[in-house]
């Protein structure tokens, strides 16, 4: 099957490396020109492990191909994909304007039949919005079918996770139009769940506003450990042995960040105040989450006293999470930019990325980024990290100050190398 996919980000380029791997003709577009020829030459501009191998394989097999001119593949292939972005608009809501200039494109070239999936996150009813906005450009109903198929995958095991995914949800209409993307994806071997679109809309939102929900209740449940001088970590292993619950998104850390989270759960949060609906659990969630930074901070104030001039601070990892070089909304950016404010000298050190950050100073090493230092915080759970050398760490520290914002440090070892380590609902 020839398919177009509309965005090169990273659930474009993975959905289009994982369709072309499994055998389809596959064109992936998108408009901006300086990617597309980066692309052509095998740069890859993101960074997702295994990715640019597998984009490399099915390009020199011929059957991924990256192009600018969106429209033209559009109105050539019978199935288009679109994976714009839906970013965060200043009222909490889903910003559709990416959709919404595919879905004017898409007017212009549907002259045969084409079955059109929405990958892309957006808000309970943005198919119907999507049905009427093609009518109302004059599509005749009957040249294409519109899908909702929401992605699942993570940053850093994107791949993997849209290879072997948990499910797939397929939102149709009518049976044939699911039928149609069910068999798209017929060497996937996995559960399909078939519904209406509002469904699958809603599904995906409601994933991850229950998976930051999960978050925000093991940090709370962090702090009351810390009252109680009890390790969070030997308690969200005792929750998580419980089937019903799970061992996963247990982790008490700096609180989520990401491109996902906390744009979703606020969009989910619009989507239900414009029909009246008040989300008070994902308030207190986003409250969380919000005040977990605050916590730390004020456990470093304290422990490095009133003075601010010359107390140097290094922060390991500025990605949202490990193995990603995505920095939107990173919990570990919100925290440099919370230390320079009180006045700390931040150097931070981050295996991938070094954003400009007014007051930052970034070090090409993780070393370079500890000497002199009073504190180092880590972050980010990067696997470096867990293996750095701490002896040599503590040497070129001037204070022997640790904070593990991920929790992903065994604390007797670092006690044993000297350190003061402290980490989030830890005793
Ligand atoms: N990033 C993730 O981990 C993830 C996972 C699941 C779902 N999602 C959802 O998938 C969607 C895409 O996310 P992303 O992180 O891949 O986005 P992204 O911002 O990385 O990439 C989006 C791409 O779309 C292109 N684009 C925008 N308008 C276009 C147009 N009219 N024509 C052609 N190309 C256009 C942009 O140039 C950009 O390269 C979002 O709705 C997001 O919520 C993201
Ligand atoms: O136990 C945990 C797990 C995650 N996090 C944090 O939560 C954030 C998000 O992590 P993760 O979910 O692994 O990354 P994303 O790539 O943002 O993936 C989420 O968002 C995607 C976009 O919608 C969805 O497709 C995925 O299913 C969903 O997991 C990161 O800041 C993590 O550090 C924690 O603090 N504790």
């Amino acid at each position: 099957m020839n398919i177009c996919v509309v965005g090169a980000g990273y659930v474009g380029l993975t959905t289009a490396a994982v369709l072309a791997d499994i055998g389809h003709i596959v064109y992936c577009t998108d408009r901006d020109t300086a990617r597309i020829s980066s692309l052509k030459e095998g740069i890859v501009p993101i960074y997702e492990p295994g990715l640019t191998e597998m984009i490399a394989k099915n390009q020199a097999e011929e059957r991924l191909f990256f192009a600018a001119n969106v429209k033209r593949h559009m109105m050539n292939c019978p199935v288009v994909v679109v994976a714009v972005g839906t970013p965060s608009a200043k009222n909490g809501s889903a910003d559709m304007k990416y959709i919404l200039s595919v879905v004017q494109d898409l007017s212009l070239v549907i002259r045969s039949p084409k079955t059109i999936i929405i990958k892309s996150t957006v808000p309970p009813g943005t198919a119907d919005r999507i049905d009427a906005l093609l009518q109302e450009y004059g599509v005749s109903q009957a040249l294409y079918e519109l899908v909702s198929n929401p992605e699942f995958l993570r940053e850093g095991s994107a791949i993997e996770d849209t290879v072997h995914p948990d499910r797939i949800v397929i939102g149709a209409a009518n049976e044939e139009a699911a039928l149609i993307v069910k068999d798209l994806y017929q060497a996937i071997e996995t559960r399909f769940l078939l519904t209406q679109r509002i469904e699958a809309e809603l599904i995906k939102y409601a994933s991850n506003a229950f998976l930051a929900t999960k978050i925000s209740f093991i940090n709370e449940i962090s702090r009351i450990c810390e009252a109680y001088h009890a390790d969070i970590t030997e308690v969200a292993q005792g929750i998580g042995m419980d089937n019903r619950i799970g061992p996963k998104f247990l982790q008490a850390g700096l609180g989520y960040g990401g491109s996902c989270f906390p744009k979703d759960v606020n969009a989910l949060n619009y989507a239900a105040s414009t029909k009246q609906v008040k989300m008070e659990l994902l308030q207190a969630v986003k409250k969380i989450n919000r005040s977990q930074l605050g916590v730390y901070l004020n456990k470093l104030n304290h422990k490095l006293g009133e003075k601010r001039e010359n107390i140097r601070i290094a922060v390991w990892g500025a990605t949202f999470k490990e193995n990603t070089d995505d920095t939107r909304y990173s919990q570990a950016i919100a925290f440099m930019k919370l230390l320079t404010k009180q006045g700390y000298q931040v150097y931070a050190y981050d295996p991938l990325v070094s954003p400009p950050i007014p007051s930052v100073v970034w070090c090409s090493d993780k070393y370079e980024a500890v000497k002199e230092a009073d504190a180092l915080v880590i972050a980010t759970g990067w696997p470096e990290f867990m293996e750095a050398d701490f002896h040599r760490v503590k040497l070129l520290m001037k204070r022997n100050l640790l904070l593990d914002g991920r929790n992903c440090l065994d604390k007797k070892t670092m006690e044993a190398h000297g350190f003061e380590c402290f980490g989030v609902g830890r005793p």
